[in-house]
């Protein structure tokens, strides 16, 4: 068992008192885990991001931090902020600087680090995020894709423990969003615990070890991403698709051409090498 890096109970949240967004949240999350969020529009997954990080006051419930309960004193909503970066949805709602170089400094500078220090952590992100030659132009002039990798390099270069992608592939194309997953490897190999909202089932299969299912704003399943899309019922009430690698491999062993030993792959690689090619 990962030891514990947030504990989440009862959490509740309503934008409106006529419908809730969250109906009480309970999970576990442990360090260096990829957790997936994965449902419907609407089912309340932003709206959780959102609580996790403050920038949302929970209804009701409670969110520790290393075994810490936070409450929404100063100092405990700093500790939230610096320790869980989110890099939102929209990223307009993030950008606030005149710069690319004054948005990704931004950040560091206001965790009061020593100038080499923050320079040295600009210059890292913007590299990892392929941005070095954006960094003089104003980001608002960006175009949607190039905003989006801005707000990652952000909270890259917060070095925050916990990162949660509030649908980071939304905007990319197919070349940045391959080398999104690079960067999100190189994460997973510091550690990093990370959650990552997203509607393409093939990455949510793909990358994470655990997928959290929201359904009208609640948790219907949490379990690895194979349980949960081979489980016809939790597909049809999440208004979920089955990831095609796993379609596919699942109709050649119906169909007995590959044996039933359970073996899903997880890309186009390893089902190649299944097939011995
Ligand atoms: N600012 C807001 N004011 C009022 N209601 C809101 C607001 N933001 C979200 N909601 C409502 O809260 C519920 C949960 O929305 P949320 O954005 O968390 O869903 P989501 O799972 O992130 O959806 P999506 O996949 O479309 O991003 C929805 O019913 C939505 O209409």
């Amino acid at each position: 068992m990962k030891e514990t890096i947030i504990e989440i109970k009862n959490l509740k949240y309503a934008y409106t008192s006529d419908k809730p967004a969250l109906r009480g949240i309970d999970v576990t999350i442990g360090k260096g885990e990829r957790i997936a969020v994965i449902g419907s529009n609407g089912a309340g997954k932003s709206t959780f991001f959102l609580n996790l990080n403050g920038v949302l006051t929970p209804d009701s419930g409670e969110i520790y931090f290393k075994g810490q309960k936070l409450t929404r004193d100063k100092k405990d909503l700093n500790t939230l902020r610096k320790s869980i970066g989110i890099v939102f949805q929209d990223a307009d709602n993030q950008i606030i600087a005149s710069t690319v170089m004054g948005e990704v400094s931004f950040g560091p500078m206001n965790l009061k680090l020593p100038r080499e220090e923050v320079v040295r952590r600009v210059d890292e992100a913007l590299e990892y995020m392929n941005i070095t030659d954006f960094k003089d132009r104003p980001p608002h002039y960006l175009s949607g894709g190039e905003k989006k990798r801005i707000t990652i390099a952000d909270i890259i270069a917060m070095h925050s423990e916990v990162i949660v992608f509030d649908e980071p592939t939304a905007a990319l194309d197919p070349l940045n969003a391959e080398m999104l997953e690079e960067v999100l490897e190189k994460l997973a190999a510091q550690e990093k615990t990370m959650l990552i909202s997203t509607h393409d089932v093939d990455f949510a299969y793909r990358w994470a070890e655990r997928a959290l299912v929201f359904c009208d704003g609640q948790i219907i399943a949490d379990a690895p991403p194979v349980e949960i899309f081979n489980d016809a019922e939790i597909l049809r009430r999440a208004n979920l698709k089955k990831p095609m690698m796993l379609e596919v491999y699942n109709a050649m062993v119906a169909k007995g051409m590959l044996p039933d030993d359970q073996a899903y792959p997880k890309d186009v690689a390893a089902f190649k090498h299944l097939l011995g090619a």
